[in-house]
């Protein structure tokens, strides 16, 4: 089974099945069949109320939990995208709806027992956020709790009435503060992202909140799939006519998805594509982009897993006659990286990025190019982890930037004078953007000069900044907030 627990890698963190019974027949706190006597509520808000469960309870993540429990119930088509929307939509409006639930109840919802919490989550996204008529939302909310905590049905009846009777802009504007004397409170209340992360992008964009807020609201939209057509192997032109699906705007390998699964594809099945966001395949094409001196064959990876960076920097190593290490702290992530790059000139080192110089695989100043994509609190992707907004804290920052940092600085050790370094975050906090590069470049000992990273990639982009470092946007090049940063050794 795989693996849904944050940073846990093995088991799923999830109730047994009961035995024999269809997947509605447990007790989601205990793994025992329900309590109370009335079957709960129908099967894709059943789904939706075990993902999120199995989120807070477990520290699972929503898309990997929420695909076993389907697969389990055996549901697909509109049950299946029904449960989705109401997964994915509950998780991310969780402190708005907490907010909600919490009025209604009369009582901070950290009051409210774990299940029935979840639940009314649940029923208070459904009444203020769906077109589900709200005699279902409060009947199926209803059933849910006396399913799983049947002392408190009558407590979730009269909470969903409450919520029931007010409509979600008239709840917005009487539990957001005013935006006039509290601008981020009032913008975290109205799109759902807590108040530090909603400074953190209001830093990042210059202080301008109108176009913070315009971020907010593409960070609520669930994004579509980007293909990357593997150089070499897939043109994007024909697989988007192959998979009917759309060129991108900016990278010239990416490919926009109509719908439907990817998995279910030829291309990525036979390798000729792989799913990767535009904005990871431009800030990787970028540092191949850049003119070298000299040798230009030996490129690094040096934060590889899952692989979707190596798999690019590969197809186009085995058009270049170059070879890439791939390396890869993390055992399972490092098979991925195996698997995203079978049939390439690629070599796997599951080790730490910060042992160059230590290892013999990792001699220093020994490669012409060196990609570090450093693991980072991931708040340029969060349209794809719908949980992750409410679960990552300021508090995580510390042992982050003090690991991007270490990892920039092996980077910068491993590459050849002369070689460029490319600095990559899934995130715009400044931290860990613009601080750590400047830190770890000061710190590092080796003298680097500050590349242009604008005309790195695809001409007339919008929206790349001052330069020389670059930050692209969900809501102006509609790809994740991914940050860049160009480094080349002097000496
Ligand atoms: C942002 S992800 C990289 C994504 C990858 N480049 C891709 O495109 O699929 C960061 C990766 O760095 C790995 N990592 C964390 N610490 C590391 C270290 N000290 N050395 C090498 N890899 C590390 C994490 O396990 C994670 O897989």
């Amino acid at each position: 089974m795989s693996d849904h627990r944050a940073g846990r890698p093995h088991g799923s963190g999830r109730p047994p099945r009961a035995a024999g019974g269809p997947g509605y027949s447990r007790d989601a706190r205990s793994g025992r069949a329900p309590r109370g006597g009335r079957p709960p509520s129908d099967p894709a808000r059943q789904a939706a109320y075990e993902a999120i469960a199995a989120v807070h309870r477990d520290d699972a993540y929503a898309n990997l939990v929420l695909a076993d429990i389907l697969r389990d119930m055996g549901l697909s088509g509109r049950d299946a995208a029904f449960a989705t929307e109401l997964t994915y939509g509950t998780l991310r409006a969780l402190g708005t709806l907490d907010l909600i639930v919490g009025s209604a109840a009369g009582r901070d919802v950290a009051r409210i027992d774990p299940p029935a919490r979840d639940a009314l989550r649940l029923g208070a996204y459904q009444l203020l956020y769906t077109r589900v008529p709200d005699h279902a939302a409060v009947n199926q909310t209803v059933d849910l709790v006396r399913s799983v905590v049947p002392g408190a049905a009558g407590f979730a009846n009269a909470v969903m009435r409450t919520i029931s009777e007010t409509p979600l802009d008239k709840w917005l504007e009487r539990l957001a503060p005013a935006y006039d004397a509290d601008p981020v409170g009032n913008l975290s209340v109205l799109h759902n992202h807590p108040q530090w992360i909603v400074r953190a992008f209001a830093e990042a964009l210059g202080g301008d909140l109108e176009e913070t807020a315009r971020l907010l609201i593409e960070d609520n939209q669930a994004p579509i799939v980007h293909l990357c057509a593997r150089p070499g192997r897939a043109d994007a032109v024909e697989l988007a006519d192959e998979v009917d699906g759309v060129p991108g705007a900016f990278s010239p390998y990416a490919v926009y998805l109509n719908g439907g699964s990817p998995r279910e594809l030829a291309a990525i099945a036979e390798g000729r594509a792989h799913v990767q966001d535009e904005g990871s395949q431009l800030v990787a094409a970028a540092l191949l982009a850049a003119p070298i001196e000299g040798r230009d064959t030996r490129w690094l990876d040096l934060c590889a897993g899952p692989g979707g960076k190596a798999g690019l920097l590969g197809s186009i190593a085995a058009l270049r006659n170059a070879e890439v290490t791939a390396v890869e702290v993390q055992e399972h992530r490092a098979r991925l990286v195996e698997h995203a790059t079978e049939g390439m000139p690629v070599t796997v080192l599951p080790m730490d990025g910060r042992s160059v110089g230590r290892d013999p695989d990792l001699p220093e100043e020994s490669f012409d190019r060196v990609l570090v994509d450093a693991p980072c609190t991931g708040l340029g992707s969060l349209r794809r982890r719908p949980e992750s907004r409410w679960r990552r804290q300021p508090s995580d920052l510390p042992a982050l930037t003090k690991l991007q940092r270490e990892l920039l600085v092996a980077a910068l050790r491993a590459v050849r004078p002369g070689g460029l370094v490319a600095y990559v975050t899934c995130s715009p906090h400044m931290v860990e953007t613009q601080v750590t590069v400047t830190e770890g470049s000061r710190r590092s000992g080796v003298e680097v000069d500050f590349v242009d990273a604008r005309p790195l990639l695809p001409p007339g982009m919008p929206g790349l900044g001052p330069g020389p470092t670059v930050q692209l946007w969900p809501h102006r090049h509609g790809t994740d907030a991914m940050f860049l940063a160009m480094l080349r050794r002097t000496a």
